[in-house]
């Protein structure tokens, strides 16, 4: 369960002023709780609770006390409100693994501005970096909203700050090892213990052999689930093998597995109430993974069926248990595209798709090979997103927001709406020549007109880790074209056209310049455009953004990242998060 503290700070002089404040004090810890819980959830549906200091806070042993408090209850992040000066370094919060933020009522009665900005420098002075909240215009002491530049500001702050606290005392579970030399899977425990606060947790790929050779698994829920596939996942022809293509019976065999590879990942992943009450409890206690990756090619594609399934199916909104929350499953074990997934699915709530960056189609090629032109969000070239079928089936778009495709948070989600994913869906025989045990890939083209984030974690030698983001829209292409495309790659894989946002700038000049800047073969993209969340909880982690195309209006920020330039913001943010490191150092 996430918890944001919540602190009111107050002029501490008894006998007159500090009486005289305590109400309206309160009233903003009190709205600012009630604005957070009421408008974000965790990743499991939860609404985020808030916790208020006992008291408001006048001097520092009512702020240890609220310290103690906020130990004892777990907060992930405090936010600091207050209508009036308070005295700074008395009062503030200390703790340097929280992310921190501080709400100074815009008001001319007591100067909470001035609060606001003695106390933010002293966090700049103390390396404590806080998010600064100062509405725009003047509200009077008696007023009880909160004005919606400062509720945009506190949401986005709480967002960002409940997935880094959704992420600690995590692990990302790796199953294998690195996939086909991609070094996006060498899964490396540094950057997820000093940076994200997870830990790393390894197991070879043999683990899922021997759970379905001794049988550790729940075989009625095997049972279920195979009945299930069989009505919901309708296999496609065997478009790619020819006389190479499995027999009827090897492809039978290989559902089955398939599905049993689903339950014993996702045990492995969260452990099993199952398992532990049938003689299994070590494998029932899991392993904590908030997301995993799966290796795959080539030690066991070459003689086992492929993760397909499993990852389409664990990266899904639904399965043969109802409607759940998405797991997150980075396919070829790109555990950097899987740390990608896991920011975009916590601050969205929605699940996250999983793609090669594959290839850039200019106008003029489109041209070329179908005759016609690109039109409407594709006009300027797309990039097409393309990646064995292990994507999520909700990147079908079949989910509606306001009659438009989307994708949701699992709780919006109707039962016709998961149908309607698999029913767009149909799974296509692995071509035997990159995958010779067989297997099924999900294949479906994604509706288009979603505004989407594609975003990308990347390890650089010499300064750590850095994201990229691209905010964009899926397209939808004329049927030939479309055809016509997709055939001279996989077929047989999900299809997703994406085109960027251009700003005419940097990377984001044209599309060419986009696909040419990504710094992997992967990225994870979800839906809505989250860049700018994005970007306040990488600064969270001390993790610079090396490109984006998001407006410089939506990007927060602790305040302290000014001080290290404010014309180029880029540079800056390179300074500030190489001055603070990792936060779990
Ligand atoms: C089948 C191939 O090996 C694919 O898996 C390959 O194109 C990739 O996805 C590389 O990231
Ligand atoms: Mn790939």
């Amino acid at each position: 369960m996430v918890k944001i503290g919540v602190r009111p700070t107050i002029d501490g002089r008894e006998k007159g002023i500090r009486e005289s404040l305590e109400e309206q004090t309160m009233w903003m810890a009190r709205a600012a709780a009630e604005l957070i819980t009421s408008n974000l959830k965790d990743r499991f549906g939860n609404p985020v609770e808030c916790v208020i200091a006992d008291s408001t806070i006048g001097g520092f042993a009512e702020a240890q006390a609220c310290a103690e408090k906020f130990a004892r209850e777990g907060v992930c992040a405090s936010l600091t409100v207050t209508p009036c000066w308070c005295y700074g370094s008395e009062t503030m919060d200390m703790d340097r693994h929280i992310p921190k933020a501080i709400w100074g009522f815009n008001g001319t009665e007591r100067p909470g501005a001035v609060y606001l900005a003695a106390v933010l420098a002293g966090h700049s002075q103390k390396g404590l970096p806080a998010f600064s909240i100062y509405g725009k215009d003047v509200q009077e002491a008696d007023c009880t909203e909160i004005p919606d530049d400062v509720k945009e500001k506190i949401l986005q702050f709480a967002r960002a700050a409940v997935a880094v606290g959704e992420m600690k005392g995590q692990s990302y579970l790796s199953v294998g090892n690195v996939a086909m030399g991609i070094a996006g899977s060498m899964v490396n425990p540094d950057f997820f213990e000093r940076y994200l606060g997870m830990r790393c947790e390894y197991k070879d790929m043999s683990e899922i052999i021997r759970r379905v050779e001794n049988g550790i698994y729940d075989k009625e829920e095997f049972k279920r689930a195979l009945e299930w596939v069989k009505e919901n996942c309708k296999e496609n022809d065997d478009i790619y093998n020819g006389e190479n293509g499995h027999s009827r019976e090897q492809k039978d065999a290989e559902w089955e597995y398939v599905v049993k590879m689903a339950l014993i990942v996702r045990d492995m992943m969260q452990g099993s109430e199952y398992l532990r009450n049938n003689g299994f409890n070590e494998e029932g206690m899991g392993n904590c993974a908030i997301a995993a990756g799966f290796q795959g090619q080539r030690q066991w594609t070459d003689f086992m069926p492929n993760g397909d399934f499993m990852e389409a199916m664990l990266n899904s909104s639904y399965d043969w248990n109802g409607i759940r929350h998405p797991y997150i499953v980075a396919t070829e074990n790109d555990c950097l595209n899987g740390v990608s997934m896991l920011f975009g699915h916590l601050l969205s709530n929605t699940a996250s798709i999983f793609s090669d960056v594959r290839t850039y189609w200019s106008p003029e090629a489109v041209k070329r090979v179908t005759g016609k032109e690109l039109t409407g969000y594709a006009k300027n070239g797309i990039i097409h997103l393309i990646n064995s079928g292990a994507a999520t089936l909700d990147a079908t778009g079949a989910q509606e927001k306001d009659g438009k495709p989307a994708m949701k948070p699992f709780w919006e989600i109707s039962e016709g709406e998961a149908q309607k994913c698999l029913d767009e869906t149909v799974w296509t025989p692995a071509n035997v020549g990159y995958f010779r045990g067989g297997g099924f890939s999900s294949t479906f083209r994604t509706r288009g007109g979603m505004p989407v984030t594609m975003c990308r974690m990347n390890l650089v030698a010499g300064l750590g880790p850095v994201l990229q983001i691209a905010e964009g829209y899926t397209c939808e292409l004329p049927e030939d074209v479309n055809k016509t495309l997709w055939d001279r790659t996989d077929p047989g894989w999900p299809c997703t056209w994406f085109a960027p946002n251009l700003t005419g700038e940097g990377a984001f000049r044209d599309v060419y310049s986009v696909m040419a800047h990504w710094g992997a073969n992967h990225g994870a993209i979800n839906y809505g455009h989250i860049g700018a969340d994005l970007i306040t909880l990488a600064s969270m982690l001390r993790i610079p953004v090396n490109m984006h195309n998001v407006d410089s209006k939506r990007i927060f920020r602790p305040s302290t990242w000014d001080a290290f330039g404010t014309s180029d913001l880029e540079g800056a943010d390179y300074r500030a998060c190489k001055a603070y490191g990792p936060v779990y150092k």
